[in-house]
């Protein structure tokens, strides 16, 4: 059995296909296209995530880091690790297979994690959806002529909605994908994380767009509103802050990050109908925003400071009211900022009791589904 040093879900490489066709440079500096040069399973253009840019951040400070990435569609994650093992020959990339919005799929992938390693050093939860977002134009140009202009380009607060699904679990997709899942990781790895005399980081990509407003606790799951994607975010706020109360007396120290604004396939869907090329034209007035608003971030690589600059702090040492937002100067500067959440321990307490009362659940039913298939 071996030492994983890093574990981390959502990392695969994103490939865009259609929509426009192809763009044949990298925009300007900042490298946001690349050309898929080994041909992989898809054809197009390929985005970095946060999760592959990390890895590469990570794997220039280490070379000689063990990672594990934990992915849903297994060729995108061999498209990942070719990419890191092409610029980083030394690096030990694991790959394994993981649908966080499935109970099943994550029971299994720990049970392999488990197996494979005796110990987790930093566990980067990552892995995230904003399905069917709809875009309110008219709210969006009247909140440019607002003072509301700088906290709606931050937060994206007030211009977006999402509509969710179940999965076959009977769960809000989102609220599965982005919290239940990761949660139930944590909890099967716990003896990994939590080793005598070791530290151990769990890390969460979560956002600015985690707002009190859309969270409830009579609702976690976010079956009624219409923004799941929030809520989840919230969610993940609280239930970092509840892991810490719960957990850091046995080593294992949880914080949460945010990237800022990055392109990637997730923010790409917001604006579906965008050709590449008023993608490309916009650039310019991103660039033009982010001398007022810090947090237009829009690289991978500098959305992924946050998470980067985690790795190198001790885990003592981090504020458990705190989220680390990556930000990147109208110069192009990287810089970390801790901002406090608007989050307390006694709600954090009540999600975390929800969250053990529904895992009871979905264990049992996922019981009755294994003893049924060993009658058949
Ligand atoms: N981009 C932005 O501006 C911001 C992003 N974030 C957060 O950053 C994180 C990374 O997103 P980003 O890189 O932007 O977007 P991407 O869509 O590029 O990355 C999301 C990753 O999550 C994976 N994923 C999605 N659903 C599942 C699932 N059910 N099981 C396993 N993996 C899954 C995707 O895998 P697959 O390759 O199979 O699709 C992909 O690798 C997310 O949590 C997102 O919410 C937060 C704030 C801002
Ligand atoms: C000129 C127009 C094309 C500008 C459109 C800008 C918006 C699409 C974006 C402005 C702020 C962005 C933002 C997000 C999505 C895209 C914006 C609304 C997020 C909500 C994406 C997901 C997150 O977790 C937080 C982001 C905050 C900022």
């Amino acid at each position: 059995m071996e030492e994983a040093a890093v574990w981390m879900t959502g990392p695969s490489a994103q490939t865009m296909t259609g929509g426009g066709g192809r763009i044949d440079a990298a925009i300007g500096w900042e490298r946001l296209w690349r050309p898929i040069t080994a041909r992989g399973c898809d054809v197009g253009w390929d985005i970095r995530g946060i999760g592959l840019a990390l890895c590469e951040r990570l794997l220039d400070e280490e070379p000689g880091l063990q990672l594990c990435l934990a992915c849903r569609n297994m060729c995108r994650a061999q498209e990942a690790r070719a990419a890191l093992l092409t610029s980083h020959p030394r690096a030990q990339v694991g790959l394994l297979q993981l649908d966080t919005s499935s109970v099943t799929s994550v029971l299994k992938a720990a049970q392999e994690v488990k197996l494979r390693y005796s110990q987790l050093d930093y566990l980067y939860l990552n892995a995230g959806i904003m399905p069917n977002p709809q875009f309110d134009v008219k709210a969006f140009f009247k909140g440019v002529f607002s003072s509301k202009v700088v906290n709606m380009l931050a937060t994206g607060e007030g211009i977006l909605t999402q509509k969710d699904s179940t999965t076959a679990d009977g769960m809000q997709e989102v609220f599965a994908t982005n919290l239940f899942g990761h949660f139930l990781l944590v909890r099967e790895l716990e003896s990994l994380l939590c080793q005598p005399g070791h530290t151990s980081q769990v890390i969460w990509t979560s956002s600015s767009n985690a707002h009190q407003s859309a969270f409830s606790l009579e609702d976690i799951q976010h079956q009624q509103g219409t923004h799941p994607y929030s809520s989840s975010k919230y969610a993940t706020d609280l239930l970092s802050l509840a892991l810490n109360t719960h957990l850091n007396k046995q080593g294992l120290y949880s914080s949460v990050i945010c990237p800022g604004f990055v392109m990637t396939k997730l923010t790409y869907a917001i604006l579906p109908a965008f050709p590449d090329f008023l993608w490309t034209l916009a650039m310019p007035i991103f660039w033009f925003i982010r001398m007022f608003t810090n947090t237009f971030t829009l690289t991978s690589y500098n959305g992924a400071e946050a998470l980067f600059w985690l790795f190198k702090q001790t885990p003592e040492s981090l504020d458990a009211y705190s989220k680390y937002h990556s930000l990147t100067s109208g110069r192009g500067a990287n810089h970390i900022q801790p901002r406090k959440m608007d989050v307390d321990e006694d709600t954090a307490e009540a999600l975390y009791q929800k969250l053990l009362e529904l895992e009871d659940q979905v264990r049992k039913k996922e019981e009755r589904r294994d003893n049924a298939s060993l009658l058949l």
